[in-house]
Protein backbone atom coordinates (compact mmCIF):
# COMPACT_ATOMS: atom_id res chain seq x y z
CA UNK A 1 0.00 0.00 0.00
CA UNK A 2 0.90 3.33 -1.19
CA UNK A 3 -0.36 6.76 0.30
CA UNK A 4 0.49 10.95 -0.15
CA UNK A 5 0.03 13.13 2.41
CA UNK A 6 -0.36 16.89 1.65
CA UNK A 7 -0.11 20.13 4.10
CA UNK A 8 -1.29 22.85 1.84
CA UNK A 9 -0.58 26.34 3.42
CA UNK A 10 -1.41 25.66 6.79
CA UNK A 11 -1.70 28.65 9.22
CA UNK A 12 -2.33 27.95 12.70
CA UNK A 13 -2.62 30.80 15.60
CA UNK A 14 -3.34 30.30 19.65
CA UNK A 15 -4.34 33.98 20.47
CA UNK A 16 -2.05 36.63 19.46
CA UNK A 17 0.68 34.05 18.35
CA UNK A 18 1.00 32.21 15.07
CA UNK A 19 2.53 28.83 15.54
CA UNK A 20 2.65 28.22 11.50
CA UNK A 21 2.41 30.38 8.73
CA UNK A 22 1.34 28.95 5.11
CA UNK A 23 3.22 25.83 5.74
CA UNK A 24 3.26 23.20 3.24
CA UNK A 25 4.33 20.17 2.72
CA UNK A 26 4.30 16.56 0.90
CA UNK A 27 4.84 13.27 2.32
CA UNK A 28 4.44 10.43 -0.08
CA UNK A 29 5.68 6.45 -0.37
CA UNK A 30 9.11 6.53 -0.58
CA UNK A 31 9.79 9.98 0.42
CA UNK A 32 11.93 11.07 3.26
CA UNK A 33 11.69 14.74 4.22
CA UNK A 34 13.65 15.78 8.00
CA UNK A 35 11.97 18.76 9.58
CA UNK A 36 14.86 21.17 11.38
CA UNK A 37 15.06 24.22 12.96
CA UNK A 38 15.07 25.57 16.61
CA UNK A 39 12.85 25.03 19.52
CA UNK A 40 9.49 26.62 19.82
CA UNK A 41 9.88 26.82 15.43
CA UNK A 42 6.52 24.33 15.44
CA UNK A 43 8.23 21.34 14.23
CA UNK A 44 5.86 19.64 16.19
CA UNK A 45 2.52 21.72 15.17
CA UNK A 46 3.20 21.01 11.65
CA UNK A 47 3.51 17.13 12.84
CA UNK A 48 0.21 17.25 14.30
CA UNK A 49 -1.59 19.51 11.83
CA UNK A 50 -0.23 16.81 9.67
CA UNK A 51 -1.58 13.89 11.42
CA UNK A 52 -4.94 15.51 11.94
CA UNK A 53 -4.54 15.85 15.80
CA UNK A 54 -4.55 19.93 14.97
CA UNK A 55 -6.91 21.66 13.00
CA UNK A 56 -5.39 24.20 10.46
CA UNK A 57 -6.94 27.84 10.92
CA UNK A 58 -6.64 27.94 7.20
CA UNK A 59 -4.85 25.71 4.70
CA UNK A 60 -5.91 21.61 3.81
CA UNK A 61 -4.38 18.23 4.88
CA UNK A 62 -5.69 15.80 2.84
CA UNK A 63 -4.35 11.86 2.62
CA UNK A 64 -4.38 10.63 -0.70
CA UNK A 65 -6.81 13.14 -1.26
CA UNK A 66 -9.17 13.09 1.22
CA UNK A 67 -9.12 15.67 3.98
CA UNK A 68 -7.58 13.90 7.00
CA UNK A 69 -10.06 15.52 10.08
CA UNK A 70 -13.24 13.21 7.88
CA UNK A 71 -11.00 9.98 8.35
CA UNK A 72 -11.68 7.63 11.62
CA UNK A 73 -8.68 7.07 13.94
CA UNK A 74 -8.58 3.39 12.56
CA UNK A 75 -8.64 4.64 8.76
CA UNK A 76 -5.81 7.13 9.91
CA UNK A 77 -3.94 4.70 11.37
CA UNK A 78 -3.84 2.77 7.89
CA UNK A 79 -1.54 5.27 6.39
CA UNK A 80 0.38 6.86 8.95
CA UNK A 81 1.89 5.96 12.08
CA UNK A 82 3.77 8.08 14.46
CA UNK A 83 6.41 8.90 17.35
CA UNK A 84 5.54 11.60 19.32
CA UNK A 85 8.33 13.28 21.57
CA UNK A 86 6.99 11.69 24.86
CA UNK A 87 5.58 8.60 24.72
CA UNK A 88 2.61 8.89 27.69
CA UNK A 89 2.20 5.65 29.35
CA UNK A 90 0.74 5.67 32.71
CA UNK A 91 -0.89 2.14 32.21
CA UNK A 92 1.40 -0.21 33.59
CA UNK A 93 1.07 -2.53 30.60
CA UNK A 94 3.71 -5.16 29.55
CA UNK A 95 5.58 -3.71 26.47
CA UNK A 96 4.48 -6.25 24.51
CA UNK A 97 0.54 -5.83 25.37
CA UNK A 98 1.71 -2.16 24.40
CA UNK A 99 3.63 -3.29 20.94
CA UNK A 100 0.04 -5.26 20.16
CA UNK A 101 -2.11 -2.43 20.80
CA UNK A 102 -0.73 -0.62 18.21
CA UNK A 103 -2.28 -3.01 15.53
CA UNK A 104 -5.64 -2.35 16.46
CA UNK A 105 -6.65 -1.08 12.78
CA UNK A 106 -6.08 -5.18 11.98
CA UNK A 107 -9.39 -7.21 12.73
CA UNK A 108 -7.11 -9.99 13.76
CA UNK A 109 -6.65 -12.39 16.63
CA UNK A 110 -5.16 -11.53 20.23
CA UNK A 111 -2.58 -13.96 19.43
CA UNK A 112 -1.71 -13.00 15.67
CA UNK A 113 -1.68 -9.32 17.46
CA UNK A 114 0.53 -10.52 19.96
CA UNK A 115 2.74 -12.67 17.60
CA UNK A 116 3.48 -9.65 14.91
CA UNK A 117 4.19 -7.49 18.09
CA UNK A 118 7.13 -9.83 19.19
CA UNK A 119 8.43 -9.57 15.74
CA UNK A 120 8.57 -5.79 15.59
CA UNK A 121 10.52 -5.83 18.93
CA UNK A 122 12.88 -7.96 17.80
CA UNK A 123 13.47 -5.91 14.45
CA UNK A 124 14.63 -3.34 17.41
CA UNK A 125 16.22 -5.36 18.99
CA UNK A 126 14.30 -5.25 22.63
CA UNK A 127 12.33 -8.22 22.47
CA UNK A 128 14.03 -9.08 25.98
CA UNK A 129 12.04 -6.40 27.07
CA UNK A 130 8.38 -8.27 25.91
CA UNK A 131 7.30 -8.97 29.32
CA UNK A 132 8.61 -5.62 30.88
CA UNK A 133 6.25 -3.21 32.58
CA UNK A 134 6.41 -0.45 30.31
CA UNK A 135 6.19 2.12 33.28
CA UNK A 136 9.53 0.96 34.54
CA UNK A 137 11.35 1.14 31.84
CA UNK A 138 14.08 3.56 30.91
CA UNK A 139 13.44 6.40 28.66
CA UNK A 140 15.69 4.60 25.97
CA UNK A 141 14.28 1.61 26.71
CA UNK A 142 10.94 3.08 26.50
CA UNK A 143 12.04 4.59 23.03
CA UNK A 144 12.70 1.18 21.31
CA UNK A 145 9.75 0.05 22.51
CA UNK A 146 7.59 2.96 21.13
CA UNK A 147 9.36 2.48 17.33
CA UNK A 148 8.74 -1.08 17.80
CA UNK A 149 4.54 -0.29 17.96
CA UNK A 150 5.50 2.01 15.07
CA UNK A 151 6.52 -0.63 13.04
CA UNK A 152 3.34 -3.09 14.02
CA UNK A 153 1.20 -0.67 12.74
CA UNK A 154 2.38 -1.41 9.40
CA UNK A 155 1.73 2.16 7.84
CA UNK A 156 2.84 3.08 4.87
CA UNK A 157 3.87 6.93 5.94
CA UNK A 158 5.84 7.34 9.19
CA UNK A 159 6.29 10.72 10.91
CA UNK A 160 8.96 10.60 14.20
CA UNK A 161 9.60 13.52 16.46
CA UNK A 162 13.05 13.32 17.81
CA UNK A 163 13.32 9.69 17.66
CA UNK A 164 16.72 9.63 19.39
CA UNK A 165 15.30 11.40 22.47
CA UNK A 166 16.93 9.63 25.16
CA UNK A 167 18.96 7.03 23.34
CA UNK A 168 22.70 6.84 23.76
CA UNK A 169 25.00 6.93 20.65
CA UNK A 170 24.99 3.63 19.67
CA UNK A 171 21.25 2.93 19.91
CA UNK A 172 21.11 6.39 17.90
CA UNK A 173 23.04 4.83 15.00
CA UNK A 174 20.80 1.53 15.08
CA UNK A 175 17.67 3.59 15.27
CA UNK A 176 18.38 5.69 12.28
CA UNK A 177 20.19 2.30 10.27
CA UNK A 178 16.44 0.88 11.16
CA UNK A 179 14.51 4.22 9.94
CA UNK A 180 17.33 4.05 6.49
CA UNK A 181 15.97 0.48 5.63
CA UNK A 182 12.35 1.23 6.42
CA UNK A 183 12.97 4.53 4.02
CA UNK A 184 14.35 2.56 1.49
CA UNK A 185 11.92 -0.80 1.42
CA UNK A 186 9.11 1.97 0.50
CA UNK A 187 7.90 4.01 3.35
CA UNK A 188 7.35 7.69 3.45
CA UNK A 189 9.46 9.11 6.15
CA UNK A 190 9.08 12.32 7.68
CA UNK A 191 11.32 13.07 10.70
CA UNK A 192 12.29 16.30 13.00
CA UNK A 193 15.42 16.81 14.32
CA UNK A 194 17.73 19.27 15.77
CA UNK A 195 20.80 16.81 15.07
CA UNK A 196 20.74 16.78 11.06
CA UNK A 197 24.05 14.50 11.35
CA UNK A 198 22.08 11.40 12.57
CA UNK A 199 20.77 11.48 9.53
CA UNK A 200 23.95 10.43 8.08
CA UNK A 201 23.07 7.16 9.58
CA UNK A 202 19.60 6.57 7.60
CA UNK A 203 21.72 7.06 4.74
CA UNK A 204 23.65 4.97 1.92
CA UNK A 205 26.43 6.84 0.43
CA UNK A 206 25.12 8.06 -2.53
CA UNK A 207 21.73 8.85 -1.04
CA UNK A 208 22.10 12.47 0.44
CA UNK A 209 20.22 13.88 -2.40
CA UNK A 210 17.09 12.32 -1.77
CA UNK A 211 16.35 13.36 1.98
CA UNK A 212 14.93 16.84 1.23
CA UNK A 213 15.12 19.43 4.62
CA UNK A 214 12.56 21.61 5.62
CA UNK A 215 13.93 24.29 7.68
CA UNK A 216 11.06 25.99 10.03
CA UNK A 217 11.24 29.18 11.97
CA UNK A 218 8.94 30.83 14.13
CA UNK A 219 6.36 29.07 12.44
CA UNK A 220 7.82 29.70 8.57
CA UNK A 221 9.15 27.73 6.06
CA UNK A 222 12.83 29.53 6.47
CA UNK A 223 14.59 27.11 3.55
CA UNK A 224 13.99 23.85 1.76
CA UNK A 225 16.96 21.95 0.46
CA UNK A 226 18.39 18.70 -0.33
CA UNK A 227 20.66 16.86 2.49
CA UNK A 228 23.54 17.17 -0.10
CA UNK A 229 23.01 20.46 -0.90
CA UNK A 230 26.54 22.54 -0.49
CA UNK A 231 24.07 25.76 0.92
CA UNK A 232 22.74 23.33 3.67
CA UNK A 233 25.21 24.40 6.25
CA UNK A 234 24.45 28.30 5.49
CA UNK A 235 20.84 27.67 5.72
CA UNK A 236 21.33 25.66 9.29
CA UNK A 237 23.11 28.47 10.75
CA UNK A 238 20.59 30.95 9.30
CA UNK A 239 17.58 29.31 11.16
CA UNK A 240 19.57 27.98 14.20
CA UNK A 241 21.61 31.54 14.79
CA UNK A 242 24.90 30.19 14.71
CA UNK A 243 27.91 29.44 11.99
CA UNK A 244 26.78 26.26 10.87
CA UNK A 245 30.96 24.16 9.42
CA UNK A 246 30.22 21.39 6.96
CA UNK A 247 33.22 19.17 7.81
CA UNK A 248 34.36 15.53 5.87
CA UNK A 249 34.54 12.74 8.00
CA UNK A 250 35.19 9.54 6.80
CA UNK A 251 33.87 10.81 3.54
CA UNK A 252 30.51 11.99 5.16
CA UNK A 253 29.82 15.75 5.66
CA UNK A 254 29.20 16.14 9.10
CA UNK A 255 27.91 19.43 10.33
CA UNK A 256 29.44 21.61 13.52
CA UNK A 257 27.78 24.71 15.02
CA UNK A 258 30.23 27.69 15.87
CA UNK A 259 29.71 30.83 17.36
CA UNK A 260 28.55 33.55 15.30
CA UNK A 261 31.74 35.93 14.67
CA UNK A 262 32.21 38.45 16.98
CA UNK A 263 29.83 36.17 19.63
CA UNK A 264 31.37 34.44 22.61
N1 LIG B 1 -1.59 24.95 22.54
C1 LIG B 1 -0.70 25.93 22.46
N2 LIG B 1 -1.01 27.20 22.85
C2 LIG B 1 -0.11 28.21 22.76
N3 LIG B 1 1.15 28.04 22.29
C3 LIG B 1 1.51 26.81 21.90
C4 LIG B 1 0.62 25.70 21.95
N4 LIG B 1 1.28 24.62 21.49
C5 LIG B 1 2.52 25.03 21.17
N5 LIG B 1 2.65 26.35 21.41
C6 LIG B 1 3.84 27.18 21.16
O1 LIG B 1 4.08 27.12 19.78
C7 LIG B 1 5.46 27.17 19.50
C8 LIG B 1 5.83 26.01 18.61
O2 LIG B 1 5.75 24.82 19.35
P1 LIG B 1 6.23 23.43 18.74
O3 LIG B 1 6.06 22.40 19.82
O4 LIG B 1 5.54 23.20 17.46
O5 LIG B 1 7.77 23.74 18.49
P2 LIG B 1 8.95 22.78 18.08
O6 LIG B 1 9.62 23.39 16.91
O7 LIG B 1 8.46 21.39 17.94
O8 LIG B 1 9.90 22.93 19.35
P3 LIG B 1 10.87 21.91 20.13
O9 LIG B 1 12.07 21.77 19.27
O10 LIG B 1 11.18 22.65 21.40
O11 LIG B 1 10.13 20.64 20.37
C9 LIG B 1 6.16 27.15 20.85
O12 LIG B 1 6.55 28.47 21.17
C10 LIG B 1 5.09 26.66 21.80
O13 LIG B 1 5.26 27.20 23.10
Amino acid sequence: MTSTLEVSGATVRKGERTLLADVSLRLGSGDFVAVVGPNGAGKTTLMRVALGLERPDSGRVTVDGRDVAALSPRERAAHVAWLPQRVQVSEPITALEHVAAARYRFRESHRRSEEQARAALERVQAEGLAARRITELSGGEQQRVAVAALLAQESPLVMLDEPANFLDPAQQLELYALVGRLWRSGLGVLCITHDINVLAHAVRHGGEGRIRVLGLSRGQVAFESHYDAPELGEHLGQVFSVRMRGVEVEGRRVFVGLPLEGGE
